[in-house]
């Protein structure tokens, strides 16, 4: 069988940090491939460089404080030292962003249905109306209710899993190639959680986008990746497809990180439903399908 070409292919990506004391590696060298339609995974503990790895993917590094080196190449474009204005008609088009805190991404004096309309029409020639049609239907996407009264909104006046499944709406609704997802549920109530996470893996199934999701949490990606890389330090210590990861760890790191989380059980059944092996519902608060939207 022919395998497809990957959507994301990442060589050597180095990022580095100017400081006081000189020049700091943050990421050594990292490699990997983003398949079509797949979730990879990104776990590590606090400082391995995750977020630092998404940032680069995407640009958004602060230039004079790092620079990177390495090749990223996105449905076969580089995207490393490509020019800041094409850059930015890149990311939200073919390449999304869903973060961890959604407060700190929306204006708080705008309402969310000017701030998605004026992000949709950033990247595709619609009119207000036809943008405003657009939000609604992608809100409807993730099971927002009343998506006509939330574009009348403001940011403060919806709950922080309302929020980011706004983000979560405004992120899918040009059908991007790929999402980086950097701790998508991580501030949110364990229902919430459930909730935004089936609703990735839904988006993902029905528009075939793949997904780079980045958590320190072996739950969250237990739930959702189809393979996992494991960082430490800045660098891989471990990839595998997820359910060789949970039931054969190889690295004495994962084996940790699987040891820090006292209830995953390796022999579990699946996904808390649908799920992979290693994580039990209970985890986020015992919910049952009533509570997942
Ligand atoms: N501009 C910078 N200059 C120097 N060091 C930096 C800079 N940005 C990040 N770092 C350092 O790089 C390391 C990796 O940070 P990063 O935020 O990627 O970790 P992380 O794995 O995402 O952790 P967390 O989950 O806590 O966000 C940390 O030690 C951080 O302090």
């Amino acid at each position: 069988m022919i395998k497809p070409e990957p959507v994301l292919e990442v060589n050597g990506l180095k990022v580095k940090a100017y400081t006081p004391d000189g020049i700091v590696p943050l990421v050594h060298g990292i490699s990997f491939e983003l398949q079509p339609g797949r979730v990879l995974g990104i776990v590590g503990e606090s400082g391995c460089g995750k977020t630092v790895t998404s940032l680069a993917l995407l640009q958004l590094l602060d230039r004079k404080q790092t620079f990177i080196e390495g090749s990223i190449r996105l449905q076969g474009v580089e995207l490393n030292g490509m020019r800041p204005r094409v850059m930015r008609s890149i990311r939200g088009r073919d390449i999304g962003i869903i973060m961890q805190n959604p407060m700190n991404v929306f204006s708080p004096v705008t309402t969310i249905g000017s701030q998605f309309i004026e992000t949709i029409r950033t990247h595709a020639r619609l009119t207000r109306r036809e943008a405003a049609e657009l939000a609604i239907t992608s809100m409807e996407d993730v099971r927002l209710p009343n998506a006509a009264d939330v574009m009348r909104r403001y940011p403060f006046q919806l709950s922080g899993g309302m929020l980011q499944r706004v983000m979560i709406a405004i992120s899918m609704c040009l059908k991007p190639a790929v999402i980086i997802a950097d701790e998508p549920t991580t501030a949110l109530d364990a229902v919430n959680q459930l909730q935004v996470l089936r609703q990735l893996d839904q988006l993902r199934r029905n528009y075939g986008t793949s997904v780079l999701l980045i958590s320190h949490d072996l739950g969250v990606i237990a739930e959702l990746a189809d393979d996992v890389i494991v960082m430490q330090h800045g660098q891989i210590v471990e990839r595998a497809d997820v359910y060789e990861l949970f039931d054969h760890p190889q690295h004495a790191y994962t084996k940790q990180l699987l040891q820090a989380r006292p209830a995953l059980k390796s022999n579990a059944p699946g996904r808390s439903n649908t799920h992979k092996p290693g994580v039990e519902a209970e985890e986020y608060g015992g919910l049952d399908e009533s509570f997942t939207g």
